[in-house]
């Protein structure tokens, strides 16, 4: 019997040991643009170390479905990495903690339309997973140094025995 992860909610207090969640919740923190605008300022501390620097890109990536085989994780010990869907659908993130350079109990989670997630270095996360198309998202993370080994900031583990993220209950 395969592992179950069952999806939960994202939120901002059950993803604060992996990142932040950005999404336009609440009053904003400032109202500009003459009052037509709300500015949710400063959300996700961006990170690029070792020579790198942040940059924005944007993933086209083919949508999944539940149940999800998870086979890998990774993460990127020099930098941050923030997913930004441009889609209005929900979509999937999946992290665990990390043991001892291993990676723990995934836990997945089900972003609502409207949220996205940085990464802080060095978080285990699945890839890039839409749950319909279009799975367009811009991307903000580390651009490496010409040169660079692509291994430098990417480490990925294959676990023995894939987990399914499935629907609760
Ligand atoms: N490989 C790449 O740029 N994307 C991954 O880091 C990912 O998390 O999807
Ligand atoms: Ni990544």
């Amino acid at each position: 019997m395969t592992a179950r992860i069952p999806l939960t909610p994202l939120t901002a207090a059950a993803f604060a040991p992996f990142g932040e969640v950005l999404e336009a919740s609440g009053p904003p923190d400032r109202v500009i643009n003459q009052g037509n605008c709300g500015r949710f300022h400063d959300l996700a501390t961006l990170v690029a170390e070792g020579g790198g620097r942040i940059g924005v890109n944007l993933f086209d990536a083919l949508p999944r479905a539940l149940p999800y085989t998870l086979d890998m994780v990774e993460r990127h010990p020099l930098g941050s990495q923030a997913f930004l869907p441009m889609h209005p659908h929900p979509w999937l993130v999946i992290v665990t903690p990390d043991e001892g350079g291993i990676p723990g109990r995934p836990q997945a989670f089900r972003a609502a339309p409207g949220q996205g997630i940085n990464f802080a270095p060095g978080t285990w996360h699945g890839v890039l997973t839409p749950l319909a198309a279009p799975g367009l998202f811009a991307v903000v993370d580390r651009i490496a140094p010409d040169g660079e080994d692509p291994a430098a900031n990417l480490e990925e583990h294959w676990f023995e025995a894939p987990w399914q993220v499935v629907e609760p209950g």
